[in-house]
């Protein structure tokens, strides 16, 4: 093999040799100056990593602390521009189809008229050349809607095309593609072959490896679909410029959503590699079924099918969002990456030693260990080194919008307006919205008893509306916080007679920060104070402009205390309504946001659910977050069951596997077992996200972290019942510091354990140790989602031991305590000869007979001991569960109350852990 002078590869690039090489030895490379030699294929890599576009720019992001696993990922706008390579391999594989779609009218214009505005729409819609560098916009290009099919838009039916194109390999790009551009004959108008080659032969100025295209090789059964899966295979490879094909490039966006899903199932790989061939065929057949309504898609190893019929676009849609694969580099493998997968997995699925892989990555800059994870692109990257291709798997996330794409394109109807009221408290927010129930038309329709389910369906005269009944901008902010807008407008109270408050303000903003508009209900007229001028002129200077005053905002002068304006009021939101032209498809299959939810007693999981889009159904399959379900049954806000909910309807649902949170995205799919898989999907998700936040300190890692490097100081958090514990505590755990690790304590005090309290040791990497202090459920759970390491103690011996083993390693306790539930104490009794007994309801989990009992008052244990008794009625009980009432004997301890807690443990034995 020739070898090449690092000058020589220097002056390519336009650098001096001594630069180059100074770079490369900084990099690894074997090269001692710029006289020294490399072999063509380390000539080649320093070509395609360094000299191509040396501020290639690396991110690396931690998604499993237990592992150590990395996501190395490279920035997307860099990714698009990085290597050149990638465009002149778009050029080859199919950009220039679009580009000839684009450049050919715009050539045969500019010979005509330089300078003259491309006529045809094509060439105005996608007008990049293969020599421009992509811009980010490309993806917003690619969702405009193009009534002139691109040619990549087009499928081509012509058969004959695919096996032409390989009968010439020598000018292979430039025909292939010619062939596949010729196809739609209406939008390359005034085709020149020899411009089209000429054209497209532009960008074939470097010279490739790698990732070259491998022509002569074509899958002769298949080829009818060739000229579409050509075009659209790159899409994995080369995200940015398939997006300028103007066809919406949805694995752009879902890859990014889908981000931390992948890491269990990259591991999965057998299966996929084996699905992978079936995938192609059924995917395939998708595209192949132009006509068909049926669509196959398969994710994981569930399949599923719906029956579509859609209108037109929704058919455009099916054929649209199908990612077709069939191989045109016969030599080339494929391997289908979900969204990450690990170094080690990589190489086994290329058959080479992982070293190999790293090395690779080294190559580019990235330093990386078995088990890290690396994206697609990197993946791709690296596997086209070694002769394979990196295809974006379907993931459940991909799948489930594929659905709800194909959805979308029926007709659309008016839909009533979802309204929030917010205000200043005491405005009258509650007397405005009781006003307008009481205009309901259907409010004395039998059977309805108004129910709290969080939103409620008004008929009014005017016209309907629905009204989230979540007063306040903190619910509508929470709701938001999760990407939830369901509020189309927010009429804002204001009481004539006191004008613009602080949370009129906070209302404002937080509407306006959404996007939301804003119609003013003027409350309170009846006041003899009452001043609605000097409302209207303290709101506009929020921008709330009356209309009367040459601006845009509608404002009602109401008193709901007299039920006036009301009327008015419901007609003005039915205006802006209007105005707004809210529209939805009761046609399609529902969607909408769970408004809240909660775990009922008799009935589960229930959640009210605003269908925003489609008419849900009893007997439905859904995804609510990362929960599924089948409507079981469904209830209106006034308690009447219904069998179906059309758009704009709040309703109550029953059958959920779990209960939701508030401004989740609930929508249904085509059967159980989607539903299940997507649900599963998202639960592993969120547990991988969880672990890879996993990063913070705690004590079982610390020795670990400390080994790393990755702390020097371990800080702490300190509740204690008495200030003395504490004062002991802060001071005997400073004296534990060592030279390699420092203890400090960040912040201490007295009482329980308060969610500010999580906060800081999630933001300052701390640890929180409780004694004698007892973290309620909700703080457990605030601390589970933060990941902060919460220890409680009764001793401060027992918690100086444990950092004193964790500074060292040797942490491994073998017992550990586990709550088992939670009881409160609603009345209290004495019983002759037994003591006191506490009348309880156990709130959580389960009481057992045998269990420790801590008896917490305001958040401070009080007393630590057993129970002596437990009793259902008058009859002994083993163990009683949540939901239900008994009587509690806490051994020794007659100084019970009614309002304690009476938290039950018990103590499990932990495996002793290895470091
Ligand atoms: N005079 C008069 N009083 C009213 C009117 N509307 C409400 N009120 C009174 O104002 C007080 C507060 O009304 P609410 O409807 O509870 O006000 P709110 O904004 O819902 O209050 P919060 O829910 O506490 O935020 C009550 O005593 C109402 O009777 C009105 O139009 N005129």
């Amino acid at each position: 093999m020739s070898r090449v002078r690092v000058y020589e590869l220097a002056k390519e690039a336009g650098m001096t040799g001594k630069d180059l090489a100074d770079k490369l030895i900084a990099e690894g490379y074997d090269v001692k100056g710029h006289s020294s030699t490399v072999d063509e294929e380390t000539a080649e890599k320093i070509r395609r990593t360094m000299l191509q576009n040396p501020e290639t720019e690396l991110v690396a992001k931690r998604i499993d602390g237990s592992q150590g696993s990395t996501v190395i990922r490279r920035r997307a706008t860099i990714i698009r521009r990085r290597p050149k390579t990638e465009e002149q391999e778009t050029a080859e594989d199919m950009e220039a189809v679009d580009e000839q779609a684009a450049a050919e009218p715009e050539e045969a214009a500019g010979s005509a008229d330089e300078g003259a505005p491309a006529t045809s729409a094509a060439a105005a819609g996608d007008e990049t050349t293969a020599d421009q560098e992509p811009v980010p916009a490309a993806e917003e290009q690619a969702s405009v809607p193009g009534e002139t099919a691109t040619a990549a838009d087009l499928q081509p039916e012509d058969e004959g095309e695919a096996p032409a194109a390989a009968a010439e390999p020598e000018k292979p790009a430039a025909q292939e593609e010619k062939q596949l551009a010729d196809q739609p004959a209406q939008t390359v108008v005034g085709e020149e072959p020899g411009k089209v080659q000429k054209e497209s032969k532009k960008p074939k100025k470097v010279e490739r490896k790698g990732i070259a295209r491998v022509v002569g090789s074509i899958d002769l059964p298949i080829a009818e679909e060739s000229g579409e899966e050509d075009r659209s295979r790159p899409k994995k490879a080369v995200r940015s410029t398939a997006s300028k094909s103007g066809r919406p490039n949805l694995a752009v966006p879902i890859q990014e959503e889908t981000t931390a899903d992948s890491a269990d199932r990259s591991r999965k790989k057998g299966k996929r590699g084996d699905d992978e061939e079936d995938d192609r065929d059924r995917r395939g057949k998708g595209l192949r079924g132009k006509g068909k309504k049926n669509l196959k898609f398969t994710h994981f190893d569930a399949e599923y099918q719906r029956g579509g019929k859609r209108g037109k676009r929704g058919r455009k849609a099916d054929k649209r969002i199908v990612p077709s694969t069939i191989e045109m580099k016969a030599s080339k493998r494929k391997i289908t990456v979900f969204d990450t997968i690990s170094v080690s997995d990589l190489a086994a699925r290329m058959k080479i030693k992982a070293s190999e892989v790293i090395a690779k990555l080294m190559g580019l800059g990235v330093m990386a260990t078995m088990n890290q994870a690396v994206d697609v692109e990197t993946a791709t990257l690296i596997a086209a080194d070694f002769g394979y291709e990196i295809e974006q798997g379907i993931t459940e996330e991909i799948g489930i919008q594929m659905l709800d794409a194909q959805e979308e394109g029926g007709e659309t109807r008016m839909r009533p307006p979802v309204v929030t009221v917010m205000g200043h408290v005491d405005h009258g927010k509650t007397s405005i919205l009781d006003a307008i129930r009481k205009t309901d038309v259907a409010e004395g329709e039998a059977g309805g008893i108004t129910q709290h389910i969080g939103a409620y369906h008004v008929r009014s005269r005017a016209g309907d509306v629905t009204f989230v009944d979540t007063p306040g901008h903190a619910a509508f902010t929470e709701m938001r916080s999760r990407g939830a807008q369901i509020t189309d407008l927010v009429v804002l109270v204001v009481a004539a007679d006191d004008g613009v408050m602080e949370q009129t303000k906070e209302a404002i903003n937080h509407a306006q920060a959404a996007n939301v508009p804003i119609l003013v209900a003027v409350n309170k007229i009846d006041k003899p104070n009452a001043d609605p001028d000097r409302v209207k002129r303290e709101l506009s200077d929020f921008g709330l402009i009356p209309e009367d005053w040459g601006g845009q905002t509608i404002y009602c002068e109401t008193s709901a205390k007299n039920n006036v304006g009301i009327d008015e009021l419901l007609e003005n939101i039915q205006l802006l309504a209007e105005i707004l032209e809210l529209k939805a498809d009761a046609s399609r299959k529902a969607k909408g946001r769970v408004v809240e939810a909660q775990l009922d007693k008799g009935r589960g999981a229930v959640a009210t659910v605003l269908v925003q889009d489609g008419t849900l159904r009893n007997g439905d399959y859904f995804v609510a977050g990362q929960y599924s379900g089948k409507v079981r049954a469904m209830r209106d806000d006034k308690g009447r069951p219904l069998k179906e909910a059309g758009p704009s309807t709040p309703v109550e649902v029953q059958g959920l596997s779990g209960v939701p949170q508030a401004g989740d995205e609930f929508i249904v799919v085509t059967d159980e077992k989607m539903a299940k898989n997507v649900s599963q999907a998202r639960l592993m998700k969120a547990r991988e996200t969880e672990l890879a936040s996993g990063s913070k300190i705690s004590l079982d890692k610390l020795f670990e972290k400390m080994a790393e490097g990755d702390v020097q100081e371990l800080r702490v958090i300190i509740r204690a019942d008495v200030q003395g514990t504490l004062e002991a505590f802060a001071k005997a755990a400073e004296e534990l510091s060592t030279d390699a690790i420092k203890v400090r304590v960040l912040h201490e005090g007295t009482g329980t354990i308060t969610d500010s309290d999580i906060l800081l040791a999630s933001a300052s990497d701390a640890i929180i140790i409780g004694f004698n202090v007892r973290p309620t459920a909700k703080i457990k759970e605030l601390a589970s989602r933060e990941n902060v390491d919460l220890r409680s103690y009764d001793v401060i011996y027992h918690a100086l031991d444990d950092i004193r083993k964790a500074m060292v390693g040797m942490l491994d306790p073998t017992f550990e305590e586990e709550v088992i539930g939670t009881a409160e104490i609603r009345d209290t009794f004495s019983v002759p000869k037994v003591g006191r007994i506490a009348g309880c309801s156990v709130t959580n989990g389960v009481i057992r007979r045998n269990a420790g009992v801590r008896v917490v008052r305001d958040g401070v244990v009080v007393y630590t001991g057993k129970i002596s008794s437990l009793k259902r009625f008058k009859d002994d009980a083993k163990e009683v569960v949540s939901g239900y009432e008994c009587g509690i004997g806490v051994e020794n301890f007659n100084d019970i109350k009614v309002g304690d807690l009476l938290e039950a443990f018990v103590m499990q034995q932990v495996e002793a852990k290895l470091e």
